[in-house]
Order: C-alpha cells, then structure tokens, then sequence
C-alpha cells in the first residue's frame, strides 16, 4: 500500500480531540493556541507587505482560532481589525476573545461592517469550521458571497482569503456547501490558502471543496499520534500530489516489487495483454500497452483481431502481437500461467469486448477494465457479476452512471439544506466497490480509489488541467495494468498508477498529448525507487 496521509472525517476529529483532552494529554485551550499560532505564522509566511489584516470571527471555536490568529498578527506588528459575533462562545474561545479585547476592539460580523471597512490586505475567515450543522443563510451567507466577489469588488478579496480549517459553509465530509445553488456557487470564496489542523478532511481533497481550499497546509497542534487507531473503520488516505516523490511514499514491499532485481528475468516481472480492438481505434490500445511497458512490465503483448494486424506493425518493437479473434483463441493464450495481467477495453469495440470478457473474468487474473469494457459490463449484467477482486475498473462519471444507476440516482439532487445532502464521492465509491467486488476508480481532478474492503483513497489532481486529453485515460489504464502484471494488489496498483499518472502530466506540462505520458515514467520510476 501506498503511505498516503490519513483522512478524517469531522466526527472522528471531535473524538480525537475530545479523548485528548479527556486523558488529559492537552487541554482545549492548548490545542486552539497552537492552531491560531501555526496559522498566523503560515500567513505571515505567505503575505508579503502592507501587513494589514481584517479577522472574520465566527460563534465558536474556528472564531476562537481566529481571535488567536488576531493576536499573533497584532503582536507581530500588524494592523489587525477583528469583525466578530455578539455572543457567548465555550470557554476556550471566550478566553481567546478576551485576550484579543486586551489589544483592540471587535466591531460586529455584518455584511454592511464589512462592506464599510477600508480594504485590507488579507481576509482570514474563522466563521466555521468542523462544527457547522446546516447551510449558512442570512448575513453571514452575504458575507461569504461578498467574499466571492459577487458584490462586483472580486479584486478586494481575490487572492487574500487565508481560511482557517476550511471556507466557512464547507461540509469538511462531503466537500459540498450545502444549501448553495449552482448560481451561488459561482461566488463561493476561494481561499489562497487553507490551515487546517493535524490531518486533512474529505471536504478538502473533493470537488467542490478543493476548488475553494487553495494551497492546503496541514499543521499539528499537538494532538497524539492516530494513524490506523481512529477507528475501526476502513483506512481512507489522501495521495498528495503535492509530495516531491520519494521511495518514502512508497511501501517498502511495493518499493521492492517495483524496482528490477539482477537475478530476475523479464517473466518475473509479468506478461501483460493488452486486448485491442478494429483498425480505427488502434492508438488506444497501443498507449495503454506503451504505458504498460514503460512500467516495468517484463513483457506485454497486443491482442488485435487478425484483420487489424497490420495497423499495429509500427513501435515499440519491444511490443509483441498476437491475434485474437474469438474465445478460443484467448482461452489458448492464457493457458500460458506467466500472463499476469490483462487489459480490455481501450480502443476494442463494446461487441468484442462483450464476447471476450466471459472468458478474461473466469481466467480469474488480474485484470484493467476501462472505456468499451465498461460499456460492456453496464449493458450486460451477468458478466457485471463475474467481476472479482482481481479486477480494477477505471471508469469516468459517464461510464461510472451506467456501471452503477442505482449508486449514481442517489446523486444530484440539488442543492438542499442539510449536511451531507447525498452520498459523497467517497461514498458512492465505497457502496460501488462493494456492489461491484472489484477495485473502483472513479477518474477526475477528484480521482477517488475504493476497495471492495472498504480502503478508499483520493488523489486530488487540480493542478494538471491538461490531463484532461485524448487518450489519456488508455495510459492510466496501460500505467494500471503494467503495475498488475508485475504482481502489485488491485488496491495499490490503481492507487500508484493514478499517481504516477498525474506525475507524468506534472512532469511534462501544458501542452501535453496522452502519446507524451509514458516517456515521463522512466524519471518518475527513477525519483520513485531512490
Ligand atoms: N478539532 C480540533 O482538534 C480543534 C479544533 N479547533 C477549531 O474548532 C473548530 C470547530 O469548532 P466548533 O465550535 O465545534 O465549530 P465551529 O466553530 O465550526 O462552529 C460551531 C458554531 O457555529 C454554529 N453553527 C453551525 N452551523 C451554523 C450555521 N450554518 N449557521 C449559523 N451557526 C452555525 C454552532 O451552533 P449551533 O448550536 O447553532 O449549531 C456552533 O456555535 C475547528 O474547525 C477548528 O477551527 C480548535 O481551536 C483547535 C483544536
Ligand atoms: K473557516
């Protein structure tokens, strides 16, 4: 497996806190002196001058962590003007209040406050954090808009909103603003940056809620160690795309797989088949196989009908060919026990991948099902049941919906009041691995990864908009089953391919074609295994 960070939930995050401080181990008001404190110190870091702050302080303890913040900044030398709520916070945060009311004043958290006040440098909102329980409506609402820039001033506040733990009317579980319409969503604020505390929510990693976190930094306040003990339920893990890549990333057995011992020949580190399909849609299949290849895989072998052969007499030479035309034929080649992996569906039509995926399932290898295979598995559902854990399928949200009606009809429904209105991706990947027995990825800047076990991760990707190309999921796919063959778990090869992948876009920036992604992966391997 990869070591990814641990995510927790807003619950599991309460419960840590409060046995912290129920063991004695910290005190409250420790925690939200060291979070007010790493915040401030991160903005001090990140704002170049006039140092001029307005503090946005909310009814509880993310407005105590703002009164914090305010402090630090004053007492760094900043001018510091602090809007806060007429009311009476828990004991921590009417502490921390008190202790800011000993440096200024706190004029009223109002819409028509703030539209009054002189611009400022920087915006930092402490409004709400883990402890909203319904939609923000009201003053506090236009004040969030304000701060998106629906009030025709976007240049005050573009840039300058530092959040504490999250924009406020975040569901830090779903990544949803609950109760925003699509209209409002258009002027949700966007943080430049977010300081959120010892270990990253879902609500930060999934769309919408990255889109409004900026520059994520995760500090810790003290709080013990919890990694693996939270609870009994199954791990869910961020992979970062912002790591530098290090064999640290890597699990040491997966680090070993990956890297080619002296003494191996090319069958220890597998046979992969890449299934393909009619002549016209020849280039996926072969960048899947290319990625495949680029992998690691010690052989890879490109399965056209005997009437497309010729189309895949090109490079890599490396590349074996073999045609398949029906059944049989497949059944023969796989009576070879080194094939370790096969990849059906990039380029390879719905009708041959529906008559070939009977005999790719039973074979009971592991197996990459993406695009024509996918179509295939939604159109018919008695081969959906013969998926097992060996298999991983990569669909996008097209192909997700028709894979899983039932999964995909609970979404969508419009922006409502509630927290947690619909299942959250996490959620939904979870119940479709469940449902499916098949390891699910679920692609987008938001890629999510669930288990039939219930493990999830999520690689959030923002920052390589240019993956978004043709072909670029037939490499994920190839990346995918080059990872398969060379006998990683189902888990960890689409958790590692999906990192590998976004490493590659990053690697080679905008301007990126899918043709370019495999020639990354050798100085992404080299950076993976030193
Ligand atoms: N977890 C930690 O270890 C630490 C967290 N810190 C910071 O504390 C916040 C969480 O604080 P909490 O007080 O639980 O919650 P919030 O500050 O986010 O807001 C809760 C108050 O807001 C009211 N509320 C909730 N939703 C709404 C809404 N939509 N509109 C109006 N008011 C709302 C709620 O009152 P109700 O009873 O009316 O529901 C609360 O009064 C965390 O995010 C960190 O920033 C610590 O400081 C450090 C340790
Ligand atoms: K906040």
């Amino acid at each position: 497996m990869l070591i990814g960070s641990e995510i927790l939930t807003s619950a599991q995050m309460r419960a840590i806190e409060s046995d912290a401080i129920g063991s004695g181990a910290v005190t409250g008001l420790a925690l939200m002196e060291q979070a007010g404190a790493a915040a401030a110190a991160l903005i001090q870091q990140a704002t170049p001058s006039p140092k001029d702050v307005i503090v946005l302080c909310g009814p509880g303890n993310n407005g105590g962590d703002g009164y914090v913040v305010a402090r630090h900044l004053h007492d760094a030398g900043w001018s510091v003007r602090v809007l806060g709520m007429d009311n009476t916070p828990g004991a921590d945060a009417a502490h921390m209040k008190d202790m800011w009311l000993k440096r200024g004043q706190i004029r009223p958290l109002s819409d028509a406050q703030l539209m009054c006040e002189p611009p400022a440098n920087i915006y930092v909102d402490a409004i709400f954090g883990t402890g909203l329980t319904r939609k923000v409506a009201g003053d506090l609402h236009r004040i969030l808009l304000r701060l998106g820039g629906r009030n025709d001033d976007a240049e005050r506040y573009s840039g300058r909103i530092y959040a504490i733990d999250c924009i406020s009317g975040l569901d830090l579980d779903s990544g949803q603003m609950p109760g925003w319409s699509s209209e409002h969503m258009q002027h949700a604020p966007r943080a430049n940056m977010t300081v959120a505390f010892h270990r990253p929510k879902p609500g930060h990693l999934l769309r919408p809620g990255c889109l409004l976190t900026g520059d994520l930094q995760i500090v810790d306040i003290g709080l013990p160690e919890t990694k693996g003990t939270v609870s009994p339920a199954p791990p869910l893990q961020a992979i970062w795309p912002q790591f530098p890549f290090s064999r640290s990333q890597v699990r040491p057995a997966i680090a070993q797989r990956l890297a080619k011992s002296p003494l191996d020949h090319k069958f220890r580190h597998g046979h992969a088949l890449v299934i393909a399909g009619g002549a016209e849609h020849a280039g996926a299949a072969r960048l899947a196989a290319r990625a495949a290849l680029r992998i690691g895989a010690g052989l890879v072998t490109i399965c056209p009908p005997s009437q497309a052969m010729p189309e895949h007499n090109t490079t890599p030479d490396a590349l074996m060919r073999h045609p398949v035309d029906d059944t049989q034929e497949l059944q023969d080649l796989l009576a070879d026990p080194r094939i370790t992996a096969i990849c059906i569906g990039p380029g390879c039509g719905i009708a041959r991948a529906t008559a070939l995926l009977p005999a790719i399932l039973a074979a009971g290898r592991p197996c990459l099902l993406d695009a024509d295979a996918l179509t295939a598995l939604s159109r018919d559902r008695s081969l959906f049941a013969r998926l097992h854990e060996k298999c991983v399928m990569t669909p996008h949200e097209g192909e997700f919906s028709r894979l899983f009606p039932n999964i995909a009809a609970k979404q969508g429904r419009g922006p409502t009041d509630q927290l947690t209105p619909t299942p959250s991706r996490i959620d939904m990947l979870r119940m479709a691995a469940h449902q499916s027995n098949a390891v699910t990825l679920l692609k987008g800047p938001d890629t999510v990864i669930a288990a039939p076990t219930g493990a999830c991760y999520i690689h959030t990707a923002l920052d390589v908009p240019w993956l978004a190309t043709a072909g670029s999921g037939d490499t994920l796919a190839g990346i995918a089953t080059g990872l398969l063959a060379r006998s990683l778990p189902a888990t960890d090869a689409a958790a590692l391919a999906a990192l590998i992948h976004a490493s590659a876009a990053r690697k080679f920036g905008p301007g990126l074609i899918a043709d370019d992604l495999p020639e990354q992966i050798p100085a992404i391997l080299q950076m993976l295994l030193t």
